[in-house]
């Protein structure tokens, strides 16, 4: 039996850096009902004619109200989400000069993470896996007290 392509979904890992990235964006779905109050990376549905990278940037500008550039790609392979989307998530910082990322649009609050911090919000549960895979990457930083 043959199952129908997975949507391709496009975020960001939104890091103070991308040499040394020692917090992450986290950002709290508001819809549909049956996500909101979910944490996940800010992206979305990858359009016709985009590519992913360009639809991870674009989701940024629209959601977050900020220009990102792109690092590497985390893992090797899309992340399943679920049976009927697929993620690819990109590394990805801020450009310089931009303003402090806003929920904007699809998200209600945005909050930064560190290793420490990672699992203090409810991530989607189809997150879980990529969120775990984080926590290795994510250098140890200094919470405030
Ligand atoms: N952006 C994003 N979507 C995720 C994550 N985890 C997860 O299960 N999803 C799911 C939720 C949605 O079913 C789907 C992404 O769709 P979306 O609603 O964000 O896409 P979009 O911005 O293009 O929205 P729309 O115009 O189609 O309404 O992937 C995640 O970490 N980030």
């Amino acid at each position: 039996m043959t199952h129908p392509p997975r949507v391709v979904v496009a975020a960001v890992a939104l890091v103070d850096d991308l040499a040394v990235p020692t917090r992450l964006l986290a950002a709290r779905r508001n819809a549909p009902a049956a996500l909101a109050g979910g944490w996940e990376f800010p992206g979305g549905k990858v359009e016709p004619g985009e590519s992913p990278e360009e639809a991870a940037v674009r989701e940024a500008r629209e959601e977050l109200g900020v220009e990102v550039e792109l690092g590497a790609l985390i893992g090797t392979r899309p992340w399943p989400l679920g049976g009927l989307h697929e993620m690819w998530l990109w590394w990805a910082v801020v450009r310089p000069g931009e303003p402090e990322p806003q929920p904007l649009v699809g998200h209600d609050e945005v909050r930064w993470l560190t290793r420490a911090t990672l699992h203090d919000v409810p991530w989607l549960e189809n997150d879980h896996a990529v969120v775990r895979h984080l926590e290795d990457l994510l250098v140890r930083g200094t919470d405030p007290a």
